[in-house]
């Protein structure tokens, strides 16, 4: 088993810094507004380890507390204390930190952050977990890694796929990238990628939805690029120009979709200006991928400023005003900053596109015109505030910071904007609704709901032989982070200059799972007319 080279004193400060994020991510603040001041207060060879014991202490986090709880003679009620057991065993069981190291320099931090008296039982749980790893492995592993409620709501919700669920959750996602369509395509960016020895594979995705009564269907076609290993994005080439984006596979199927059916909308009711909605868009995305596929299709003179009517003729269109709307400003900022970083929207579309970015509330929110029927909107792309269940691989500290609550209280906000949307759309237009939740009571129960409640609202479904993504649904299709994983490994040791790298590989008794996308519910629906 391989040691880490660090010195003695770097080895604390990092456990102690990752103890009081964990701290605080008990106390309710989420990793992503931690991980940044964290890593920054870190010196560069301690930022890789840091990165790797805080993550990997998250996605064992209700396992290792388990079995805590089994191998303590008594309760452990401070926080503080099992924190720091918790990160002891996850160093001896899933990190392949040498046991003394792990033991030693854990001990020092539990005296660091003034729980001196508590070393003596920090070191002997951590002593009888290193006597039988493999045995407290399997334990640690033969359950799910989430609070119960949660796992019992999807064991509820996916009795077939749950075991390979919750052991996927419990793993690091794989990085991928949309190119921006008005910089180069996906595979010349693999091409740029492999000159700079990151190697990646194209993912493509591809569906179809069946628009009419007849058998009438519009194809629907997404390549992203799949990174082998993850990288900084400072490593990826040309990135700071705006060449590409990180965004995961699932989630870049949104735009492709609703932008088809927009094309459709248009030619079955032609119109000279068309309106369209980006409601609960940042920190922009799916904005963004809209605006680099309208920027690319106008270059190419195809899309929505060249939709044809049924007589083959081009629509003339003279204006698109694309509204994106979102509650929170700090999150409204981000996208400014995406789209300057992506260089959009592209001067090709400006004499025609008229963008704008509102800061509002999407329960109550009146678009200018909406009371005049006819100004609806053509098309709302809905990618609602969620329980972000099916991001727990990338956000794990979601399985600390959720409980039973939110998910009412979510889907009950999904609910509110969905209702106070629904008027403002055209008739003939379409809603395409998202979640990154895995959730049915977020997903397809929310929207048959509210399909019992708007009798003027139509499931329009996804042609199954053509889709190889996600599970059908009553209504609409769930991708669930979920795949085939092999028995259980023996833990490998961790290279000592490994430890350095931000990408570092979790190493435990599970295997990495495959690539694969996020969790992910996409619902198309039709507003009759
Ligand atoms: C899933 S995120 C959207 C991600 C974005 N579409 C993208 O692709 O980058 C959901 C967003 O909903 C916003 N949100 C939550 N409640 C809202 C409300 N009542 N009105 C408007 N936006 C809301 C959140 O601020 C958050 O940015």
């Amino acid at each position: 088993m391989s040691s880490k080279p660090n010195s003695s004193t770097q080895n604390k400060n990092v456990r102690v810094a990752v103890i009081n994020t964990l701290l605080s991510i008990q106390q309710g603040q989420s990793l992503s507004g931690l991980l940044d001041p964290l890593l920054n207060s870190l010196k560069g060879e301690d930022k890789g380890f840091a990165h790797a014991l805080l993550l990997t202490t998250l996605r064992h986090w209700h396992a290792t507390a388990r079995l805590l709880d089994s191998l303590a003679d008594n309760p452990i009620d401070e926080i503080e204390v099992r924190t720091t057991i918790q990160l002891g065993i996850t160093q001896l069981l899933y990190l392949n930190v040498a046991d003394h190291a792990a033991i030693h320099e854990t001990v020092e931090a539990v005296k660091h952050i003034d729980y001196a008296r508590a070393s003596g039982l920090v070191n002997a749980v951590l002593r009888k977990v290193a006597k039988n790893p493999n045995k407290f492995r399997k334990k640690a592993n033969k359950n799910h890694s989430l609070p119960n409620w949660l796992a019992q709501q999807l064991k509820s919700d996916w009795r077939e796929q749950y075991d390979e669920l919750t052991q996927s959750l419990r793993q690091s996602a794989p990085m991928f990238l949309r190119v921006n369509s008005l910089q180069t395509d996906s595979q010349s960016y693999i091409n740029q990628l492999s000159e700079e020895e990151i190697a990646a594979k194209l993912v493509s995705l591809e569906t179809a939805i069946k628009t009419g009564s007849t058998d009438e269907t519009v194809a629907i076609k997404q390549q992203a690029i799949e990174l082998i290993d993850s990288v900084p994005v400072s490593h990826l080439p040309e990135f700071e120009e705006g060449i590409a984006s990180v965004q995961d596979a699932h989630a870049q199927l949104a735009t492709p979709i609703i932008d088809a059916l927009l094309q459709k909308a248009i030619s079955a009711n032609p119109t000279q200006n068309v309106r369209l909605l980006d409601a609960c868009a940042a920190p922009g995305g799916k904005l963004a991928h809209w605006l680099e596929l309208l920027g690319n299709q106008e270059k190419q003179e195809t899309g929505l400023f060249h939709v044809k009517q049924s007589d083959g003729q081009s629509i003339p269109i003279s204006k698109v005003e694309l509204t994106a709307i979102d509650n929170e400003a700090p999150r409204i900022t981000r996208i400014f900053e995406n789209l300057e970083r992506l260089q959009l929207p592209a001067p090709i579309v400006n004499s025609k596109l008229h963008l704008e970015i509102e800061c509002v509330d999407a329960t109550t929110w009146q678009a200018k015109e909406a009371s005049d029927e006819s100004a609806g909107f053509d098309a709302i792309l809905l990618d609602a505030p969620c329980t972000a269940t099916g991001v727990i691989r990338r956000h794990p500290d979601i399985t600390l910071l959720r409980n039973e609550e939110d998910v009412q209280h979510t889907a009950q906000l999904q609910e509110r904007i969905l209702d106070n949307l629904w008027p403002q759309l055209k008739a003939g237009g379409y809603l395409l609704y998202a979640t990154c939740s895995i959730l049915k009571q977020e997903n397809v129960e929310q929207i048959q709901a509210f399909l019992e409640r708007h009798k003027d609202a139509v499931a329009v479904p996804f042609n199954n032989e053509k889709t190889n993504w996600g599970i059908e649904q009553e209504v609409g299709r769930q991708c669930l982070p979920v795949y085939k994983l092999s028995d259980a490994l023996e833990p490998t040791a961790v290279e000592d200059d490994k430890l350095g790298s931000l990408d570092i590989k979790e190493q435990q008794g599970i295997a990495q799972a495959p690539a694969g996308g996020d969790g992910f519910y996409y619902a198309v629906i039709r507003k009759q007319s």
